[in-house]
């Protein structure tokens, strides 16, 4: 019977990355969508921008909104100090399975707290049910019309705090045009964009990192 994309994904980590090694982990996916089938994981030259974004904020507490197959999940928390704490959100339970396999594979379970389930649904529920104050960092990277009306409920739920930097993928390709006429009109924010491309491709794509100032 046919595999899906995700479970051929979670199969080349196992084959060609070493357990416990977040970064082979993130190698052999990149390796597998560049020269074997694409698939829309953040990728490796996109990765970087977010690696030094990561490193700079060395956030404590951190939002992705998407999991997919965890490519980015992986990337941002081997990057993590100790005590900081990841939480992913994912409504596809396929999607989920995988990616929770590719998490135990990189040796990270216990820095991730993958939940299953819609944005909208759960970005209310994440102080009580997680004891989170506010996110130091969130990587917006699910269904792109879902940016703007999710940022707007971080608003509202009091997630965000002065210096909350919030990174959105994808802002060219496919595009994310209400959160980026939003975002960068708005005087609650100080936005940035970094130019780079679609993963794997040579079409235009970046990402947009906006402060918010509170
Ligand atoms: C025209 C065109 C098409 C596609 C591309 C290529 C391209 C390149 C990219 O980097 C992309 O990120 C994308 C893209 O569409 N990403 C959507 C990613 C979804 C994942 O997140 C999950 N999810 C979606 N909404 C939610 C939600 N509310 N709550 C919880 N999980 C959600 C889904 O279950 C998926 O696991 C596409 C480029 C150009
Ligand atoms: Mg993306």
């Amino acid at each position: 019977t046919q595999t899906t994309r995700p479970q051929r994904i979670l199969a080349a980590v196992q084959k060609n990355a070493t357990r416990g090694d977040p970064r082979s982990v993130v190698k052999a996916i990149d390796q597998f969508c560049r020269h074997k089938e694409w698939a829309m994981n953040v990728g490796d030259e996109k990765g970087c921008i977010l690696d030094s974004v990561v490193t700079e904020v060395n956030p404590a507490t951190v939002l992705e909104l998407g999991t997919y197959c965890g490519y980015s999940t992986v990337r941002i928390a081997s990057l993590l100090p100790s005590h900081a704490k990841l939480i992913t959100l994912e409504f596809d339970p396929g999607n989920a399975a995988i990616a929770r396999q590719v998490i135990a594979w990189a040796g990270l379970a216990d820095k991730i707290q993958l939940v299953e389930g819609a944005s909208g649904d759960w970005i209310p529920k994440l102080k009580e049910k997680f004891g989170i104050e506010t996110f130091d960092l969130v990587f917006l990277d699910h269904w792109k019309d879902r940016y703007l009306p999710d940022t707007k409920l971080m608003e509202e739920c009091g997630l965000l705090r002065k210096g909350s930097i919030l990174l959105a993928d994808n802002v060219i390709c496919p595009g994310t045009p209400d959160y980026l006429e939003y975002i960068r009109n708005s005087p609650r924010y100080k936005s940035q964009y970094f130019k780079s491309h679609l993963e794997y491709t040579k079409a235009e794509d970046g990402l947009e990192k906006s402060v918010f100032l509170g």
